[in-house]
């Protein structure tokens, strides 16, 4: 009974694997390397290391590999974003939401990447971090100052998160394995 079972779960993990890769963008300080740690383990830190460039973690849920492209956000990092972007299934655009100075900063760097022919068509989950502080905007407040209404090409969705807490990241987990490619 228990072969069976063990048999019938590998044969179901052979026929139903299914792998995605994104990239994570947005400004620095907007918490795309704290997004890839509370995805993969739930954990959060206070103090965390700007990302210098790039990495790139796989992280497993059920049956979907993630393969994520962690981006660097400071402003010389920006013109890499395109390159890591190209062929991904989604791309992943983290905003601090209680950072709101930044705000048309990260609006624009975003509409820049999106006018690339490149990327035309990969569906944007846009997501506002950092929901646990009080001064954070709300869901309609960044959509508006994003412009996101005005992105028509591609599947556009946005999600308010908080990694320090962990609010909505099962949510986030749940719309990257519907959009993995061999999803449908
Ligand atoms: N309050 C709060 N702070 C957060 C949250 N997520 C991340 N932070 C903090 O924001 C800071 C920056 O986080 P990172 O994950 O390094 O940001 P990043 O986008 O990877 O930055 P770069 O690698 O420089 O592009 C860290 O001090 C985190 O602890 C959150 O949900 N709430
Ligand atoms: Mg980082």
């Amino acid at each position: 009974m228990g072969l069976w079972d063990s048999l019938l779960s590998w044969l179901r993990s052979l026929f139903f694997k299914q792998e995605m890769e994104l990239s994570l963008v947005g400004l620095q300080n907007a918490g795309k390397t704290s997004l890839v740690n509370s995805i993969a383990t739930g954990g959060y830190s206070e103090d965390m290391i700007p990302t210098v460039g790039f990495n790139m973690r796989k992280v497993t849920k059920g049956n979907v590999t993630i393969k994520l492209w962690d981006l660097g956000g400071q402003r010389r990092f920006r013109t890499m974003w395109e390159r890591y972007c190209r062929g991904v299934s989604a791309i992943v655009y983290v905003v601090d939401a209680s950072d709101r100075d930044s705000i048309p900063i990260s609006r624009t760097e975003l509409h820049e990447l999106l006018t690339k022919s490149s990327l035309s068509g990969i569906p944007l989950l846009v997501l506002g971090n950092k929901i646990d502080k009080p001064e954070a905007l709300s869901q309609q407040a960044l959509m508006d100052q994003l412009g996101l209404e005005s992105i028509k090409e591609r599947e556009v969705c946005c999600y308010m998160i908080s990694c320090k807490d962990s609010t909505n990241i099962d949510v986030v987990i749940d719309w990257l394995i519907k959009h993995s490619k061999s999803a449908n």
